[in-house]
């Protein structure tokens, strides 16, 4: 319990809604990978989240889900942490405090040591993250920077976490994250699909997610992008 997850360079971020095949669970598990986070913006239930908890959960694994939303925040004794989301370029504010402030309306009780709030600046407007909140995706260097520093020094959420979900994304952009942010750690994901882009966001990156990947390309293009930022 409580895992270390500042130190991890490498999560593998695992979909409720989609299916692993036979043996899957425990090479992802073995692949050196830091974490497992179950998360999804689509379809995540409670009955399909701990199916996939019970898959998973008997590798040693820091285990970590990170709801989308309130129906989904468990507190189950498999997991580590509950990494809940903010969406720093939503222009709505359910997706930066009103589906927190509906949570906490209705919650019975908040296990806060697990808790880890994240700062999330979504940058394509495709994915079903970027589709689901209307965030405003099309933001320069210098925006992302200034949204980086209202999370981080601002607010001081503890992870600013640069999402590309189902896309690769721009370097520079992340460069610029990394250079902005002080005290948070940075977290990137998006379209990561080999050692080479494992490595290049992860000069920048504290850590990198892969998703996508373990359902596309399988399991070597996933222990190369660990082999790549470990
Ligand atoms: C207050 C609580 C407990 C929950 C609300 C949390 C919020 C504001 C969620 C907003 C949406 C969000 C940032 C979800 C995080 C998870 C995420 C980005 C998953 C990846 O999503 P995609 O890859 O776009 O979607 P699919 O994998 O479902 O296609
Ligand atoms: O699925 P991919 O594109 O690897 O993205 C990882 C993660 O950031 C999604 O929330
Ligand atoms: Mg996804």
């Amino acid at each position: 319990m409580h895992a270390n997850w500042k130190t991890w360079a490498h999560v593998t971020k695992l979909d409720p809604d989609k299916r692993l095949p036979e043996g899957a669970a425990e090479e992802i598990a073995t692949s050196g990978t830091d974490a497992l986070m179950l998360s999804g913006t689509l379809n995540v239930t409670q009955e399909n989240l701990h199916e996939l908890l019970d898959l998973v959960s008997s590798y040693g694994l820091p285990l970590v889900v990170e709801p989308a939303s309130p129906d989904c925040a468990i507190f189950d004794g498999k997991i580590d942490h509950l990494f809940v989301p903010s969406v720093m370029n939503a222009n709505d504010v359910r997706w930066i405090v009103g589906k927190h402030y509906a949570w906490l309306r209705q919650a019975s009780s908040i296990d806060w040591e697990m808790v880890v709030p994240e700062a999330y600046i979504v940058l394509n407007p495709n994915s079903a993250v970027g589709r689901v909140t209307g965030a405003n995706c099309a933001l320069s260097a210098g925006d992302v920077t200034a949204f980086v520093e209202v999370a981080d020094r601002y607010f001081r959420f503890p992870i600013v976490y640069i999402e590309y979900s189902g896309t690769y994304g721009d370097p520079a952009i992340v460069k610029a994250a990394a250079e902005a942010i002080e005290h948070a750690t940075l977290y990137y994901g998006g379209g990561i699909r080999s050692a080479e882009q494992a490595a290049e966001m992860g000069r920048y990156a504290d850590t990198i997610v892969v998703g996508n990947a373990v359902y596309e390309e399988g399991i070597d293009v996933l222990r190369a992008t660990v082999r790549a930022v470990q």
